[in-house]
């Protein structure tokens, strides 16, 4: 999994066409989105992380949560990024994913939001640019590491 954080004074989308051929269903409400005072979170899911999908969204969840405590932000965007790496994840594994670090942030007491799944979307973002506003983070599963 690669991620991009951006702490953000704001993050808003717009749904703009499908991308794949069975986007994830989403409600009129869901086209549109924003959220200000955010730690925007774009993700790839990656093909290594269908060996133990479980273990990444947990090394996801802790990698962002601290983050989000050294930025103080209480606010996070769960982005789904097809564009931080050449070995993608099946949809339906990525989407999973994606689902279950929206999950297990809320546990944890943040506000969260996650973007559309499977649409070309047209987004405002306006990163904050101190020392600790743009970082990556690629996880992979145990197994991958030790081969
Ligand atoms: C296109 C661009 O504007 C938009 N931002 C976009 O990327 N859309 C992606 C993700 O929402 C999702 N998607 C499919 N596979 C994956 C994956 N492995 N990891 C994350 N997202 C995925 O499916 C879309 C097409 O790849």
């Amino acid at each position: 999994m690669r991620m991009l954080l951006i702490h953000s004074d704001y993050l808003e989308y717009e749904v703009k066409d499908k991308a794949l051929k069975n986007p994830e269903p989403i409600s009129d409400e869901q086209k549109k989105g924003r959220l200000d005072e955010v730690l925007a979170v774009f993700i790839s899911v990656e093909k290594v992380d269908e060996t133990n999908p479980d273990e990444v969204v947990e090394k996801a969840v802790k990698e962002i949560e601290d983050v989000a405590s050294q930025v103080k932000a209480e606010r996070i965007f769960v982005y789904p990024f097809a564009h931080l790496s050449s070995e993608l994840a099946k949809p339906d594994v990525a989407l999973e994913v994606l689902r279950k670090i929206e999950e297990k942030l809320k546990e944890r007491g943040f506000e969260v939001k996650r973007a559309p799944f499977g649409y070309y979307k047209a987004f405002k973002l306006s990163c904050k640019g101190h020392p600790l506003a743009e970082l990556s983070r690629t996880i992979v599963p145990e197994e991958a590491v030790s081969k």
